[in-house]
C-alpha cells in the first residue's frame, strides 16, 4: 500500500536508520510465529553496529525489514521503519511503493547474504555482472576500475579473475567478489548478516577486516549481523544483543560484550570466557 506520507523523507542529519516499536510475525501453517516484539533501533552514520544474539532472536527479520526485504509470509503489525531516508514502513502501516523500495536497494543499502555463491550469478563471468550490476544503478565502471575493485579486495591477478566463472573461484574468493560489487556500489549503508559463516577461520578474519577497512574508507555505516562476538567486539563501534524478538541490551562494544549488564548477554560472553576463545579478539 502506498500512502501520501511514506517515500523519501527529508533525512535527519546524520541519523541513517530509525526504526520505532517495530513488530513482526511469519505465518506458519496458518498461525502467526513472531519474529520481532517491539525494537526500536537508531544508527548514526559512520556507525559499524554489530547485531548479535541467539539463534531465532531476530537478527535476520530485523536487517531484512530496513531494506523493505522480508519474505512475503512475514508481515510487520506495527511500527516504522527509516531507512536512508526513506520511509519504508510509516507508524500508520503505510509503506514505500515497489519503486522508491528498488531505488532504497539500488542506490543506498546494499546486502552481503551468508553465502557468497547465492548472490553471484553461475552462468555469467565476474566481470560481465560486475559490470551489468554497476549499469543498473548507472555508475558504469571499466573493467579496469573493476579489476582495481578486485584489488581492493586482495583479490591477486583480477583480470584473470574477472573472466572466470563462479565456480571456477573459491568460496572465500566469491565471497570477496561479493564484497567488492557492494562496495563499489558505494551505499550509505551496507548490511552484512554473517557474511563469513561459510568460510574457514583464517579466510573469514581476514575479509571482516576488509569489509571494515572499506567501510571506513568509503564512510559507509555499518549493520553487521553475527555471531562471533569477539569479532564484534574488535570491529564494531557499538552492538545490540536480541533475545525473542526485543533488543535487550545496547551500548559500546567495550562495554556491552566486556561487562554485560542483561543476564543473557552475560551468559554469552561467560560461554566464550569458558571456551577461551576470546582474548585476541579473534
Ligand atoms: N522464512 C521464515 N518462515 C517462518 N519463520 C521464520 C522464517 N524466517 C525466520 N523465522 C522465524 O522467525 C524468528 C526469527 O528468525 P531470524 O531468522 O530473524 O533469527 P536470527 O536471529 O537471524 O537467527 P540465526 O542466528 O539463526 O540466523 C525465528 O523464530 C525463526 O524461526
Ligand atoms: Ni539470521
Amino acid at each position: 500500500m502506498t500512502a501520501g506520507t511514506a517515500g523519501t523523507a527529508g533525512e535527519k542529519d546524520g541519523v541513517i536508520v530509525s526504526v520505532t516499536g517495530l513488530a513482526a510475525a511469519y505465518r506458519v501453517r496458518g498461525e502467526d510465529s513472531p519474529a520481532l516484539a517491539g525494537v526500536d533501533l537508531r544508527v548514526d552514520a559512520g556507525e559499524r553496529l554489530g547485531i548479535v544474539g541467539e539463534s531465532g532472536s531476530g537478527k535476520t527479520t530485523l536487517a531484512l525489514a530496513l531494506g523493505g526485504m522480508l519474505p512475503r509470509s512475514c508481515h510487520l503489525s506495527a511500527g516504522r521503519i527509516e531507512s536512508c531516508g526513506t520511509t519504508v514502513r510509516g507508524a500508520g502501516g503505510e509503506t514505500a511503493d515497489a519503486a522508491q523500495l528498488r531505488a532504497l536497494r539500488r542506490e543506498r543499502i546494499a546486502f552481503i547474504a551468508q553465502d557468497p555463491a547465492a548472490s553471484l550469478d553461475p552462468t555469467m563471468r565476474i566481470g560481465r555482472q560486475f559490470s551489468l550490476a554497476m549499469r543498473a544503478q548507472g555508475t558504469p565502471m571499466t573493467d579496469a576500475a573493476i579489476d582495481e575493485a578486485l584489488a581492493a579486495v586482495r583479490i591477486e591477478r583480477p583480470d584473470e579473475v574477472r573472466r572466470l566463472y563462479p565456480h571456477q573461484i573459491s568460496g572465500g574468493m566469491a565471497q570477496r567478489v561479493a564484497i567488492a560489487m557492494a562496495v563499489a556500489r558505494r551505499p550509505q549503508l551496507l548490511i552484512a548478516d554473517e557474511p563469513t559463516a561459510a568460510l574457514d577461520a583464517e579466510v573469514r578474519t581476514e575479509v571482516l577486516g576488509l569489509i571494515v577497512r572499506l567501510a571506513e574508507e568509503h564512510r559507509i555505516t555499518l549493520l553487521w549481523v553475527s555471531h562471533d562476538i569477539p569479532a564484534v567486539r574488535r570491529w564494531c563501534t557499538r552492538a545490540v544483543v536480541m533475545n525473542e524478538g526485543r533488543i535487550v541490551e545496547e551500548g559500546p562494544v567495550g562495554t556491552v560484550l566486556v561487562e554485560p549488564e542483561h543476564a543473557y548477554t552475560r551468559q554469552l560472553v561467560n560461554a566464550l570466557r569458558a571456551e577461551g576463545t576470546e582474548g585476541d579478539g579473534r
